[in-house]
């Protein structure tokens, strides 16, 4: 058995080598060709965790056609934007395959999940989506990991676990693929809200208050959107929420500290050099909040700083200025 990595960025190249180093050779598709022939001639990424020496049997491609031959199982390690332009450019030759997303995000156009976007287009395949905290740098370091790997066909999400289960990654099945994915793709918001309030210095208080208000939002839209409210208090949910808040790694959490720090958007992005996923799942779910019929005070705020130009500061007073209300108005026998 081989397997197919889609995307060499960070989070690829660190579930392509740690495929590999548990037995089973991996074709990573790179986007670029010179990535592909830096990767073959040093056994490095160039890019992107420039400090891990790949296993031997991860293998970089550019070809999209040689990457997908003969290989049923496929991981999705682009960014949510850009699935399904990937999907619809593979080559007619690509069959049935069976896939594992990798992606934390919604969809801007469509308000979608990715597990929608991957049915719209390969409504046959079979589905799961590994999440949960995973920092990729921790990972190429071999430091200890739990995540989830979810599927509506447990057969399935079982096989993906023991694909990727190893004595330093540890992974959990589950059969909720939405609030799994939920909760993979609002954290980033919250994330970066977090790191606008660090920004500021509004203290460990604010931050727990931020992390666990940012929950209780990212759990209303999972709910909404067909999740089981459990779920979220999860690897995918809580674990992950804690992991992208709280460390440095989190792309997310950076692009918060230096839009709060006086940064435009486009000079975090240009700073960061990597994907932050939460500055455009805050699109999405500003534009599709609305049919939600949701109160979303943390994402209309980030979206307001990211893209409306409001202040920081302003931000954080319309969150501590709201009309006191119940902690769990929708409190629930749960
Ligand atoms: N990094 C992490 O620790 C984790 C990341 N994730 C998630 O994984 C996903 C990927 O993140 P990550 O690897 O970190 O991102 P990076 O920014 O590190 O890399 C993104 C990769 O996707 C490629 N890419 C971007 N746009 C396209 C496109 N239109 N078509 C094909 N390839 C494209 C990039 O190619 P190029 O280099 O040519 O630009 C690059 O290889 C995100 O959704 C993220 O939230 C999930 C868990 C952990
Ligand atoms: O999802 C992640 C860790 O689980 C990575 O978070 P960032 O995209 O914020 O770096």
């Amino acid at each position: 058995m081989e397997v197919c990595v889609l995307g060499a960025g960070s989070w690829g190249t660190a579930v392509a080598h740690l495929i590999a180093q548990g037995g089973i050779p991996v074709r990573l598709w790179c986007r670029r060709e010179e990535q592909a022939r830096l990767i073959g001639a040093s056994g490095r990424n160039p890019h992107y965790l420039k400090g891990l020496l790949l296993h031997q049997d991860v293998r970089g491609t550019a070809n999209l056609e040689e990457a997908l031959a003969g290989t049923e199982r496929v991981i999705l390690a682009v960014p949510t934007q850009s699935v399904r332009p990937l999907l619809e450019s593979l080559p007619p030759s690509a069959g049935p395959k069976r896939w594992l997303n990798l992606a934390k995000g919604l969809e801007i156009a469509t308000g979608d999940l990715v597990h929608r976007v991957v049915a719209s287009l390969r409504p046959k395949d079979p589905y799961s989506v590994l999440s949960g905290p995973s920092h990729a740098e921790e990972v190429a370091l071999g430091l200890p990991t739990a995540v989830v790997a979810a599927s509506r066909d447990l057969e399935e999400a079982r096989a993906w676990q023991d694909l990727l289960n190893g004595p330093r990654f540890r992974v959990y099945t589950g059969e909720d693929v939405v609030g799994t994915e939920a909760g993979g793709a609002l954290k980033n918001v919250v994330a970066v809200a977090a790191g606008i309030a660090r920004a500021m210095g509004l203290g460990d208080n604010a931050l727990a208050a931020l992390a666990t208000r940012g929950l209780a939002e990212m759990t209303r839209v999972a709910v909404r959107l067909g999740a089981d409210p459990l779920t979220l208090s999860g690897l995918a949910g809580v674990g992950d929420l804690l992991a992208t808040c709280y460390s440095l790694h989190s792309r997310n959490l950076r692009l918060g500290l230096a839009v709060g720090a006086g940064k435009t958007l486009e000079e975090a992005r240009a700073e960061l050099g990597q994907v932050a996923e939460g500055a455009f799942t805050v699109q999405a779910v500003v534009r599709h909040g609305e049919r939600l019929g949701l109160d979303l005070p943390i994402a209309w705020g980030v979206h307001r700083v990211l893209f409306e130009g409001a202040s920081p500061r302003l931000l954080m007073e319309d969150l501590l200025s709201r009309d006191p209300k119940p902690e769990r108005p929708e409190a629930s026998p749960l």
